[in-house]
């Protein structure tokens, strides 16, 4: 099975349909999209590899996916710290970042430190909305996850790659090739550069949806929120 991409303009206006038609709100979306990046991380990184995971959130919605994940890594019983160098304005990520406060999970300023001290890093910094060339101060976090040895897992996209033509040509992100990837509600074109361990997460979408947009997803099995898609021998997922 050949699963289809979806465009970053699609992407964008399948949430506002699934927000302006479908009854969601972005808090709902977000829970569940946040949800499922928690177990994906739970199934690349077990808690016997190590506790400490940091959360690098950007200032969007990919941000609050990952400010999501952190607060159930914290209920699993991982050490997570979150670095928020640019922070959202809107009120949700306020309420976020004031339930991973009540759970005491750290909110780091020297990244270069935590980077040293973790065994493992949710790149929760650009998904959809991503547009090239990174400013400040994101092209030194990313060549510091870059020349870092430190195993990642993206959401919904390796941040710094451009979301239908993949990783920059030069510069920071070049060589940036996530451990892991999960992909929200559908993959987005740039997974066709994508080389290592790819989940589908995001269970929320009705036929209508999937439909309107030409989607073709997978069966979740069961109760879970993350599927893993085996790449073929070619790339194709
Ligand atoms: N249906 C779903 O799958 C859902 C996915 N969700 C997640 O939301 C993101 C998309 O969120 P959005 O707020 O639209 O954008 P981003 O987080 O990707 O980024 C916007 C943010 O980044 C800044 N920015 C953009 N380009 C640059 C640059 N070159 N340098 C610096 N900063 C940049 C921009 O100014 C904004 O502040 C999607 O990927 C999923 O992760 C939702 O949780 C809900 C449902
Ligand atoms: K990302």
């Amino acid at each position: 099975m050949t699963l289809k991409a979806i465009s970053a303009k699609d992407a964008a206006s399948l949430d506002k349909d699934l927000m302006e038609m479908g009854g969601w709100s972005l808090d709902q979306l977000m829970e569940l999209a946040g949800l499922s990046v928690s177990q994906a991380v739970w199934k690349v990184h077990s808690l016997s590899a190590g506790k400490n995971v940091l959360v690098v959130c950007g200032p969007g919605n990919n941000g609050g996916d990952g400010l999501v994940a952190a607060r159930h890594l914290a209920q699993y019983g991982y050490n997570p710290s979150v670095y928020y160098p640019k922070e959202g304005k809107n009120e949700l990520y306020q309420r976020l970042k004031t339930q991973l406060q009540n759970l005491s999970v750290p909110f780091i300023t020297d990244f270069p430190a935590a980077l040293k001290q973790s065994h493992f890093l949710v790149d929760a910094i650009f998904g959809f909305s991503f547009g090239g060339p990174l400013r400040d101060p994101f092209p030194s976090i990313i060549s510091q996850i870059e020349q870092s040895s430190i195993p990642v897992l993206s959401v919904d996209a390796p941040s710094s790659w451009d979301i239908q033509s993949g990783p920059p040509k030069e510069g920071p992100g070049a060589k940036f090739m996530p451990q892991a990837l999960i992909s929200l509600s559908a993959p987005k074109p740039c997974v066709k550069f994508y080389q290592g361990r790819h989940f589908i997460g995001g269970r929320f979408l009705s036929k209508d949806i999937t439909d309107k947009y030409g989607l073709n997803l997978p069966a979740y099995p069961g109760i879970e929120q993350v599927l893993e898609v085996e790449v073929d021998t070619e790339g194709r997922l």
